[in-house]
């Protein structure tokens, strides 16, 4: 264990400064949401592909409907219909139109589309709603239209190109693949994309007094809450989770758990174990050997290097980072009690996760606000403070919720942000202004 005491700040420089982003490798589309591009992609086709119909409606030149009203209106004959997906097109001739579907392309000599209800739709009548159906009045019926509106070249046709042209950039490395960006690459028929993948992250909780919910509860057991919490942090931080479930505290089957999962890991985060008492077992498993060989069942993973600190913080003193086993994987030991686990995977973890996955911003965002509370916050000196808190946008103001200790897990299943108070302040005033970072 580090004797010196290590700022919030420096703890996270350091885990920052070990963690490198995954190598890229290629994802299927479907499989790439979320993840960072590592290629710059370029359209390789015009987008719309060809000149297409924005209405259900007939192709037409546009001299034979000019001055048409629904009194007076243009008579066409009606030389076939064009479905979306259509590839022999009908040429449309003087006096003549095309029944065209949205997004069928628009045949040879039509200039435009008038849509069905400028029409009488073949039926006759009135200004029609709807088209007939394709059975009741098929291509080669031979009909007649009656257009009742005059339409410029070029009405309800979207060009070819309009959208994006041949040698366009698509999307530029780095870019972060949301849902539209997904739709676009598909929209230009790439089927797999370059990005860095979603790192693996096995989250274990260690404690001989955890049951897993569901199950009946023991006298003095707790029902282990941070392995669910940390690994629905993980995966809303992008991460693939593998929650492993509660490890008993005993040194040789915590090392043997951590050993067997490193397989499936970029990164390894423990909750418990880390303080000083006779049973913290993650501090006992992982602290005493630098670089073990790995024979014996009591070494620890080769590799490993685990530093267990104590940092200027509250909650959240106690912590370990380093790296375990063949692969130097990564690994922060996070204390126990629930809501410094969480604050500490808000703090560390998260922005570890983020990097490995090459995000651009790997920090929650952060604001300022005036502190809305009946009483002054009261605050450990020399230690950052993060208290749970709810943020309300309009006001610019905050309001704590709950206390500060560390086991209040239903006050922050109700907060949004964690409201920090410095080292330096034991005591903040109602109205004061305040950094508040943001959990979105
Ligand atoms: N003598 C001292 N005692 C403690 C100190 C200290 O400096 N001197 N530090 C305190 C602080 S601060 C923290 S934080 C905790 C950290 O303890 P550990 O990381 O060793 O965690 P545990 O002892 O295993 O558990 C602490 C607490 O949290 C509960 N817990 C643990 N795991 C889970 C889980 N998966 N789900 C729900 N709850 C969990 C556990 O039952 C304990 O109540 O140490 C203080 N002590
Ligand atoms: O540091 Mo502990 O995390 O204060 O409760």
């Amino acid at each position: 264990m580090s004797s010196t005491i290590w700022s919030v700040d420096d703890h996270l420089a350091d885990i920052l400064a070990a963690i490198r982003p995954l190598d890229p490798i290629e994802l299927h589309l479907a499989d790439a949401q979320g993840c960072v591009l590592v290629e710059d992609v370029t359209v390789p086709v015009a987008l719309p592909p060809f000149d297409n119909s924005s209405m259900d409606g007939y192709a037409v030149r546009v001299a034979d409907v000019q001055g048409a009203t629904e009194e007076f209106p243009a008579v066409l004959t009606v030389v076939g219909d064009i479905a979306a997906g259509g590839a022999e097109l009908p040429a449309v001739g003087p006096g003549e139109a095309a029944r065209i579907m949205t997004g069928a392309p628009l045949p040879p000599g039509a200039e435009a589309v008038v849509p069905v209800e400028w029409t009488d739709g073949g039926a006759g009548g009135g200004a029609a709603t709807t088209m007939l159906p394709a059975g009741s009045a098929p291509a080669t019926a031979g009909g007649e239209v009656r257009v009742h509106r005059p339409v410029a070249a070029g009405a309800h046709v979207r060009e070819r190109g309009s959208d994006v042209s041949a040698g366009d950039l698509a999307l530029a490395r780095g870019t972060v693949l949301g849902p539209p960006q997904i739709g676009l690459l598909a929209a230009i028929g790439r089927g797999s994309v370059r990005v860095r993948p979603r790192p693996r992250v096995v989250v274990l909780s260690t404690g001989s007094e955890l049951v897993q919910p569901g199950e009946a509860l023991g006298e003095g057991r707790i029902y282990d809450s941070n392995s669910f919490a940390l690994a629905a942090a993980a995966r809303e931080a992008g991460a693939i989770a593998y929650r492993v479930g509660a490890v008993t505290d005993d040194a040789g089957i915590l090392r043997a758990t951590i050993e067997d999962q490193l397989v499936r890991a970029d990164l390894v985060v423990t909750t418990g174990g880390v303080s000083v008492g006779a049973y913290d077992v993650v501090k006992e498993a992982l602290s005493d050997v630098g670089e073990a060989d790995g024979d014996g069942a009591d070494d620890v993973p080769s590799g490993s290097g685990v530093d267990f600190r104590t940092l200027a913080m509250q909650p959240g003193k106690p912590q370990g980072f380093g790296t375990i086993g063949p692969d130097h994987t990564p690994l922060l030991a996070l204390p126990g009690n629930p809501v410094s686990s969480y604050v500490s995977f808000e703090l560390f973890v998260r922005p570890a996760i983020r990097t490995l996955m090459g995000m651009p911003e790997v920090h929650r965002p952060r604001v300022r606000a005036r502190l809305k509370a009946d009483e002054p916050l009261r605050s450990p000196e020399g230690r950052r403070q993060f208290l749970r808190g709810t943020y309300d946008p309009d006001a610019g103001a905050v309001t704590p919720v709950g206390g500060a200790g560390s086991h209040l897990v239903a006050a922050l299943a109700h907060a949004d942000c964690l409201i920090v108070v410095p080292e330096a302040d034991t005591a903040i005033e109602p109205g004061a202004d305040l950094e508040v970072v943001l959990l979105g």
